[in-house]
Parts: structure tokens; sequence; C-alpha cells
């Protein structure tokens, strides 16, 4: 006997989100649609002020640590870079937090916490998406603390003299770290499922350090209530 295959679950809260984010960002006029097929991608060229990026700079110097894997199947050469947390409750930090939550009209708790990211020479983040393989054994903890990852957001703090941009080799898209700019994009596709386009990759720092910041947004609070 044949099973019945299982109709695809459909996900009106990633689908609304995916939609609502969209039209705020297309009514913000300091904010460009990115002309790619397939992935909402967006950006705003002067998100962060020269003093913010410093500052973040400074933190992310200050406590930076080896990055770390969700996914135990990526070899030790899969991402290079060195990371830290960014806490959502430091005066620092925490209108920058707020802003970002704002430019896409999410709830803030729905944020993970902002994480800083440090790129010496010749070091990258392989071709990765941002979403969860909900098959991966690490799925069940993720549905815990609020679900699937929908939009990313990434802050350039620095302009990088060579290498070090942000690729999506399937949807034909590439930028170059640029100070201050904010990278967002949609990693679910309109109907709420995960849209394969949107592999990325941190490509090679050649020379310079590059540093940014990344927020994941989940479709539920990622805070514990
Ligand atoms: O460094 C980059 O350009 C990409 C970083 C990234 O993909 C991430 O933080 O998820
Ligand atoms: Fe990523």
């Amino acid at each position: 006997m044949f099973s019945r295959r299982k109709a695809p679950a459909t996900q009106p809260l990633r689908q609304r989100m995916g939609a609502e984010v969209a039209a705020r960002l297309d009514a913000n006029p300091a904010v460009t649609r990115a002309d790619v097929t397939g992935v909402q991608v967006y950006y705003h060229l002067d998100f962060l002020d020269a003093a913010q990026c410093d500052t973040l700079i400074a933190m992310i110097d200050a406590d930076r640590r080896p990055s770390s894997l969700l996914s135990d199947k990526a070899g030790a050469d899969f991402r290079t870079s060195e990371s830290c947390d960014l806490n959502r409750y430091a005066p620092d930090v925490q209108p920058i937090d707020e802003a970002i939550a704002a430019l896409l009209g999410l709830p803030a708790e729905n944020g993970e916490t902002l994480q800083g990211q440090r790129y010496a020479p010749g070091q990258h983040f392989r071709a990765h998406h941002d979403y969860f393989h909900e098959g991966e054994s690490y799925w069940q903890q993720m549905q815990a603390s609020g679900g699937q990852r929908t939009w990313t957001t990434m802050a350039y703090l620095n302009d990088v003299a060579e290498g070090g941009a942000t690729w999506f080799p399937q949807a034909g898209f590439k930028i170059a770290p640029r100070r201050g700019l904010l990278l967002a994009w949609n990693n679910m596709n309109p109907d709420g499922t995960p849209n394969e386009l949107t592999l990325h990759e941190g490509t090679d720092v050649v020379e310079g350090t590059k540093y940014i910041v990344t927020k994941w947004f989940r479709e539920r609070s990622w805070l514990k209530r």
C-alpha cells in the first residue's frame, strides 16, 4: 500500500511576517529593495552612525571568542571567525537592538541576542542557510525557543580594504562591507517554507578586518517569559 503523502503544513505566521515586514521596508524611503529574484532582500545605507559602529567594534574586540556552529556536520574550516553576544540590556546596545526591531516592525523579543562577528584576513563563514533545518537534532530545542528563523538583519561596522563580501551564490547577489549599512533578508518563501535561495556566505577577508553585527528574528518570542 502507498501511504498518503502528508500535505505541507501552512505557515500563516511566517507568511504574514514576510508580507508585513516587506510592506514596511518598501514604505521606508531610507530603505532600498535589492534587485534579487526569488529572495526578499533590502538594505539601509546608513543605518548605524560612526559612533555606534565604533562602540560595537570595541565591544566585539573586548569579548570575542571562536564562532560556533549549530550543525555538527560542518568541519572546522566552515566558520573561522570570532563572535560575541551583545547584551540587549547594555546601554549602548539596547537602542540599536530596538531600532532594528522597529525598522522591520517586529517585536524586539522575537530577536535573538545581537551577535558581533570579527573576521581577520583568511577568515570566512562558508555557504549556509540561517533558517533551521527542521530535520536536524537541534530543531526540538529551537522550537522551544521561538521556532524558525525568519528575517536576518546584518550591519557592517566598517569598510574592509579587500574581501569579506556577503555572497548569495544561488540568488546571484553579492554585497561588499560598507560602514553603517544594514542588510535585511527573509529566509522564508512567501508561503512560509524555508527559501533555499537564501544560501549565503561571508567570503574570505583578504586585507583588513571585518566587523559585523547580526540579528536573527524568530517566528515567535525568543525571550523566555
Ligand atoms: O559575514 C557575513 O557576511 C555573513 C554572516 C552570516 O551569514 C551570519 O551571521 O549568519
Ligand atoms: Fe548567515
